[in-house]
């Protein structure tokens, strides 16, 4: 299970950021190694803050390790064939990193492996990077010749995924008074892209906008929506409209009432539990409005349901030995992206799959 990870304590926040700003594929500085640590130590006091105003660290690895038993747990009745399964957690940025988890992997035996990002929408910069560190490893000869790869990379627009949204939304809309209920306007936030991503070619723009009208569909279009994008970092330009200036405009419309729906990200973490509920919830709520918060997929029991049936659909596709680089929707870079080494992955899965 690939993320990004987030510090499980505040103490840990220093090392998180400096992973995460040595990361080329998420954000390429001039002089990176040297660069990485100043940002981070700069920036490690504001955000140990935010972390310890949501309890004290980010609750990714506890979500994670909880979908990751619950559908190994499925799997086993789904996929009796390929069982027993195993979940594995590897992040990005935070503990446990992928050269800890290939080895844990290596002392278990394991044979056959799944890279199964849990970004619902392929991004270069996100399961791109994860999979490019898996990569990586696997050159290095840190991950057991013998394991047999293949990569679920985005599944958006899954119905168990987009069904465990739409319950969390639904929720969520029983908490305004019924004759009210269908003016309350859906505001579906993401994290933001930088511009000079989007404008290279990143597909994660359109996946995100494909998830949210696939949930539109699901609720019949029962409410007005939009697709708005938070969490900018820094001056550049970034996705927008900015979600903190959409509850503003719709606050000056007179659209008072509105869920906030977090959509590509699988559980809380700050975006969710800090910028949305203790920002701009409440900000909305001073002036005047009535903001609810979809709740995270957390825990949600649908969701772990799309996560194992996801899996299952794929082991059944892709059988041990079967595997062929054309099984790997892998392979395309993007027009403009000159650090994202998607094509190269795409022969060292097939060739570990040999
Ligand atoms: C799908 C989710 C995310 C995308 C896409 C994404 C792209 C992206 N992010 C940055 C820069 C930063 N992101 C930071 C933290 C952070 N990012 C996400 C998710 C996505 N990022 C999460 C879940 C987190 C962890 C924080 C949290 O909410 O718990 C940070 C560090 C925090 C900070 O300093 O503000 C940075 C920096 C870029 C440049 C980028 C696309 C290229
Ligand atoms: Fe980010
Ligand atoms: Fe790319």
């Amino acid at each position: 299970m690939l993320n990004m990870g987030g510090p499980s304590t505040v103490a840990e926040t220093h090392d998180f950021l400096k992973n995460l700003f040595l990361d080329g594929d998420l954000i390429p500085l001039p002089f990176q190694k040297y660069l990485a640590p100043l940002i981070a130590k700069r920036r490690t006091p504001q955000i140990e803050k935010q972390y310890a105003d949501i309890g004290g660290g980010s609750p990714i690895l506890r979500y994670t390790k909880m979908q990751g038993e619950g559908m190994a747990a499925l799997l086993d009745e789904l996929s009796p064939e390929t069982a027993p399964h195993k979940s594995y957690v590897a992040f990005r940025y935070a503990k446990p990193l992928t050269d800890e988890t290939a080895r844990e992997m290596k002392a278990d035996g394991v044979k056959r492996a799944v890279a199964f990002t849990q970004y619902p929408q392929y991004s270069c910069s996100t399961t791109g990077s994860s999979l490019n560190e898996l990569y990586r490893k696997g050159r290095a000869g840190e991950i057991g010749d013998e394991v047999e790869w293949s990569v679920i990379d985005r599944w958006g627009t899954h119905p168990g995924f987009i069904e465990a949204v739409a319950q969390n939304i639904e929720r969520a809309l029983q908490k305004f008074p019924e004759d009210v209920r269908s003016s309350v306007v859906l505001l579906f936030s993401a994290h933001s892209l930088p511009m000079s991503v989007v404008n290279r070619g990143d597909p994660y723009i359109l996946e995100v906008s494909a998830s949210v009208n696939a949930v539109m569909d699901r609720l019949g279009h029962s409410n007005p929506y939009r697709l708005v994008w938070q969490s900018q970092v820094g001056p550049s330009a970034w996705m927008g409209m900015q979600t903190g200036d959409a509850l503003k405009g719709l606050g000056r419309l007179g659209r008072k009432r509105a869920v906030l729906v977090p959509i590509a990200f699988t559980s809380d973490h700050i975006e969710t539990l800090y910028e949305l509920d203790l920002e701009y919830a409440k900000e909305a709520r001073e002036h005047g409005m009535d903001v609810i918060r979809a709740e995270s997929l957390n825990d949600s029991p649908v969701f772990i349901r799309a996560l194992a049936d996801i899996a299952a659909d794929h082991l059944k596709k892709y059988k041990a030995g079967q595997i062929r680089p054309t099984s790997l929707q892998l392979g395309l870079r993007c027009p403009g992206c000159t650090n994202v080494t998607c094509a190269q992955q795409k022969t060292w899965f097939a060739r570990a799959g040999r």
